[in-house]
């Protein structure tokens, strides 16, 4: 929130919102025709903050509203299934736009340059979302560097805004009661206004269909990784799942949550990596199912507790430890001293990477784990935790293992290549976010998990079964 002084009251006043960040200052381009959003982590046309404050300018400035999506073809580990995903959120976005009298733009290579876009609309000023992984961050300063217009970007996929946190949280409790206190702020509907203006598309606009396949004709694409069909990407879909979740699955979450062989969570996640839905939708809903049944209350709670603290400490994490979250550098010390202390110790079981993927180790219960992975494209969370914590008792020293969690992550689940999976791995395998435990071989003081006490806290033997993984140990 910096440069927005010499504003008018009116724009100094959207410019100052907490979830704004003024990354290129001045004053909106008297000659533009339109204001873009570019947009990028947030892919939704409806609850988004960055494309709200879009509008809000819009109308201010009396410019129609643009909507810019860049596909590319060398997103970071991104494979046919991130994209064919990615792909049918895409027709949602372009519906609901329209909607809101917002038009929207998709490109792909070699027309997908953001800057010539901007130049080619006559942006008078450009939004966009936030991201706190690096690659997409070192796009948003390069355009902040690069533009000769205004450039806000705003925080739209969290329900505290990530920079309010200040610096990077020890854990969940330190978190906790900081965002605590910020939730009734906000946590307020979306005003989902309409733009008043409308977008005359200069003749000849270059401009994707979105009927087609965005990925046809890329020849680098990792295209070994299907799609997998039980999940239907977009906002449309996401929506769908939350009623259902809210509706018939919240009562039992509590429960259920830390049953892998139960559908028993919201299984946003997917949803919620690509912005199809963000963490306020969810936690409305969830409130107000509260209002009309006050006995939700304990399983609200609960299912905040990780939508709302887990997932923004993750994000905390990524956005405050920019360097190292991907590594085993982020551990803290205690457990970078114990992880030497351990690192010769005898490994009675050791996999390479291929045996791994294929889950093709001595324990069926990891393998089911690693099929959920494969064949579903998402794992249950108490299966990954599990799954993470042996990958580190296989491999031959905890900076390798943490490449292959990371690896795998990243290739197979839908929601993978996000903060949560960072986080999740360096707390299995480096102790962030937890404490030191009893001394034991392999994981010195990194808490440790057993299969015996893993498969007695659910019906493993269902959920082996459920995952064809019978025979495979
Ligand atoms: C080793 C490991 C790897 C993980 N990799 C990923 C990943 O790649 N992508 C991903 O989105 N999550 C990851 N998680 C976090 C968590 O397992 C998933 O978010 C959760 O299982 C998704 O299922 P759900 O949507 O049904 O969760 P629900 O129980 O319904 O929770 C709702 C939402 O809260 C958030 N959440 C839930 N549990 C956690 C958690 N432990 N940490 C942070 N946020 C959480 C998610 O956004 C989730 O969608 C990982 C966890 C571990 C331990």
């Amino acid at each position: 929130m910096t440069d927005s002084q010499d504003l008018p009251d009116s724009l100094r006043s959207i410019a100052e919102d907490p979830r704004v960040t003024v990354r290129r200052g001045g004053m909106p381009d008297k000659a533009g025709k339109c204001v873009v959003y570019w947009m990028q982590r947030a892919e939704r046309g409806v609850d988004n903050h960055a494309l709200d404050t879009a509008i809000d300018l819009g109308n201010e400035l009396g410019l129609p509203v643009v909507v810019y999506f860049a596909a590319i073809t060398n997103f970071p580990h991104a494979n046919l299934r991130h994209y064919f995903f990615l792909n049918q959120g895409l027709r949602d976005v372009e519906q609901d736009l329209a909607e809101r009298n917002v038009s929207f733009v998709v490109r792909r290579p070699p027309h997908e340059n953001n800057l010539s876009f901007f130049a080619e609309v006559k942006a008078a000023i450009v939004i966009g979302d936030e991201n706190p992984m690096r690659v997409p961050e070192s796009w948003r300063r390069h355009i902040a560097r690069h533009m000769h217009v205004p450039f806000w970007t705003v925080d739209a996929d969290v329900v505290v805004p990530s920079r309010l946190l200040e610096k990077a949280q020890y854990g969940a409790y330190t978190l906790r009661p900081r965002v605590q206190k910020l939730w009734p702020h906000f946590l307020k509907p979306y005003r989902n206004q309409k733009a008043q203006f409308v977008w005359k598309q200069p003749r000849g606009l270059q401009k994707e269909d979105l009927k087609l396949d965005i990925t046809r004709g890329w020849k680098d694409l990792d295209r070994s990784v299907l799609p997998v069909e039980e999940w239907a990407g977009g906002t449309h879909a996401a929506m769908k799942r939350l009623r259902h979740f809210v509706q018939k699955m919240l009562a039992g979450y509590e429960h259920d949550r830390n049953h892998p062989e139960l559908d028993g969570s919201s299984r946003l996640s997917p949803y919620l990596h690509f912005g199809h839905i963000g963490p306020l939708t969810i936690a409305l809903a969830a409130q107000d199912a509260v209002k009309k049944e006050p006995g939700l209350k304990s399983a609200r709670d609960s299912y905040f507790n990780e939508l709302l603290v887990w997932r923004e400490l993750a994000i905390n994490y990524c956005w405050f430890q920019h360097d190292v979250y991907d590594s085993d550098a982020a551990a803290e010390n205690w457990a970078k001293q114990t992880i030497v202390e351990h690192a010769t110790d005898e490994r009675p079981h050791l996999y390479s990477l291929a045996q791994l993927e294929a889950g093709q180790t001595h324990d069926d219960l990891w393998n089911a784990a690693q099929r959920q992975m494969l064949d579903f494209g998402w794992m249950h969370n108490v299966m990954r935790m599990y799954w993470a914590k042996k990958i580190l008792e296989w491999s031959p020293s905890v900076k390798v293992a943490v490449k292959r969690g990371i690896h795998l992550n990243d290739k197979y689940f839908i929601d993978g290549r996000d903060p949560n999976g960072y986080a999740g791995i360096a707390w299995a395998m480096l102790g962030k976010f937890d404490r030191a435990w009893n001394e034991r071989p392999i994981f010195g003081k990194i808490r440790y998990m057993s299969r015996e006490s893993t498969g007695r806290k659910f019906d493993s033997k269902r959920y082996i079964q459920q995952m064809g993984a019978e025979n495979s140990a």
